[in-house]
């Protein structure tokens, strides 16, 4: 089970999280990754830990202020992407380009989306991983895993359908290991969360607890 732990956001010690993640993934041998904001891309990745951008833009090298370049990204040590979060939403060409940037780059991507219907198109395009998550639960104190089964279970499938290689996550209220044990018993390889260690007031317990039935 993968672990990637996504900081949106939140005003939180990036470097405090990605130590106490790099410890725990090491005691653990779980695998375990932070999503920093951009501008903390160097300082996390200086840790040691499996470091993810938040995203990514479709663009290539050129005229494009303001833009996330994936290169940029990858040379500042993220070895990974999120695309299309929820919270980052993206138009379908624009994700499409956006896993191309980061394959061109070298970084492993994790496309995500709304429900099972959307996981098969994201999925069509090739990603290494896709991440279903239901808006309504994000940041909430339920988890999508006991709270919508079905979209996880539907979400697997729907993805499949299109191309067995591409892995299936899910996030959503998870923040506790019988969350993610019961995330992998529906069929997800990997869990994306955010609140559950970002906001939590003692972030390596609350990563243990996360890695504890694995
Ligand atoms: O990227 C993480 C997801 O949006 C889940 O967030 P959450 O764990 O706070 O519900």
């Amino acid at each position: 089970m993968f672990i990637l732990v996504n900081l949106k956001a939140y005003p939180c010690d990036p470097v405090e999280v990605a130590t106490a993640a790099r410890d725990v993934a090491e005691e653990s041998d779980v695998r375990i990754a932070v999503s920093p904001q951009a501008a903390d891309l160097r300082r996390v990745a200086d840790t040691g830990v499996e470091t993810w951008a938040q995203h990514v833009d479709p663009n290539d090298y050129g005229s494009h202020t303001g833009s996330t370049l994936a290169e940029a990204v990858s040379e500042a040590g993220a070895e990974g992407t999120l695309v299309n979060h929820s919270e980052k939403r993206m138009k379908l060409a624009d994700i499409d380009g956006s896993v191309r940037a980061a394959e061109r780059a070298g970084l492993e991507t994790c496309v995500c989306a709304n429900n099972p219907a959307q996981i098969g198109a994201v999925a069509a395009l090739g990603p290494d991983s896709v991440a279903v998550e239901p808006p309504e639960l994000i940041g909430g104190d339920d988890s999508v895993a006991s709270a919508d089964p079905d979209i996880v279970r539907d979400a697997v499938e729907a993805a499949a359908n299109v191309d067995e290689d591409v892995e299936v996550f899910c996030g959503a209220g998870i923040s506790t290991g019988d969350d993610v044990e019961a995330a992998g018993d529906l069929g997800a390889t990997g869990i994306l969360l955010a609140s559950g260690v970002a906001k939590a007031d003692d972030p390596r317990a609350a990563l243990e607890d996360l890695v504890e039935p694995l």
